[in-house]
């Protein structure tokens, strides 16, 4: 859908998603695709072509996340953080090299521009506002993005603002924020409130609760197969199906089935075309 905007009065246009609450958006668990190359491209290729600024972004290892953690998808609250060993009180738990604010709202749209809808969705649904700011938002480039929020003054709450562990954590409890912390509820930013408002409809940071496709399975249309995948074998980290995985699966059973239609097919017709040509020299015609 078209997005228009105003820059220096002429009016702007972008091919910007505005329904992922409704349009079958599928929150997946990215591979570390994403992270490494999806969103570091789209950002380099928008600093290039709309800021005139080459930009050099941190190598993904050299930050994010900085203990052991899985990510888990939740029937309530979408994705999350895992811890996957005990964290001791103190430890930090993450890094922000690779974090990016964006000022204006042409800028963030312009960004978006280079990423697939479904990324454009999560990069909303990611992205927040500065809490001492009234027009600048903020995203990291890396899994930190999944981290959920325990409510204000809970004690489910296990990391500060600073990412910082509040006290010891065991493996296997879920990572979570006060975001009350670092995001204004009161002075959202207006331009983001808005954008977001299209994206995912009243499903806010201020009305708690993930939009109703990240809580509920049946709102997902897509491949019971991939959805299948997530849950058995993604959970752990450098475990998760990827973009090479999937092709793995193409490969090893799409292939066979395509060769016996094809086969099938040919076997019918006249005799003609490679598969009846090999299958002769097979039976030795
Ligand atoms: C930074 S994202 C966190 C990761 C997110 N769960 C996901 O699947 O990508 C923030 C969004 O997650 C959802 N969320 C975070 N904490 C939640 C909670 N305690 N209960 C329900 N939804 C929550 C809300 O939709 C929020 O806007």
């Amino acid at each position: 859908m078209s997005y228009e905007t105003k820059k220096d009065d002429k009016v702007q246009v972008y091919s910007i998603v505005e329904d992922c609450a409704s349009a079958g958006y599928r929150p997946i668990i990215h591979s570390k695709e994403l992270w490494e190359t999806t969103l570091p491209n789209a950002f380099t290729h928008y600093m290039k072509k709309h800021r005139k600024k080459n930009v050099k972004l941190s190598k993904h290892s050299e930050g994010g996340m900085v203990v052991p953690f899985e990510v888990r998808d939740d029937p309530e609250k979408g994705r999350g953080l895992y811890a996957t060993a005990d964290i001791p009180k103190g430890t930090q738990v993450w890094t922000s090299s690779h974090f990016h604010h964006f000022k204006r709202e042409q800028d963030f749209l312009a960004f978006l521009q280079y990423l697939p809808h479904n990324v454009q969705c999560d990069v909303i649904l990611w992205t927040y506002p500065e809490a001492d700011s009234t027009t600048e938002v903020a995203i990291p480039f890396d899994e930190g993005v999944y981290m959920n929020d325990g409510g204000p003054g809970s004690s489910k709450n296990n990391v500060d603002s600073q990412t910082v562990a509040l006290r010891d954590i065991k493996a296997g409890e879920e990572l979570m924020q006060d975001y009350t912390e670092f995001i204004d509820l009161e002075n959202e930013v207006k331009w983001f409130a808005k954008l977001r408002q299209r994206a995912f409809g009243n499903y806010t940071y201020t009305q708690q609760g993930a939009p109703p496709n990240l809580k509920k399975e049946e709102n997902r249309p897509e491949s019971h197969l991939f959805e299948a995948l997530l849950h058995d074998s993604a959970t752990v980290t450098g475990h998760m199906p990827n973009e090479a995985d999937l092709a793995i699966w193409n490969v090893l059973f799409g292939l066979p089935i395509l060769l016996i239609l094809c086969f099938t097919k040919f076997k019918r017709g006249r005799g003609q075309g490679l598969l009846i040509f090999s299958s002769n020299k097979v039976h030795g015609y």
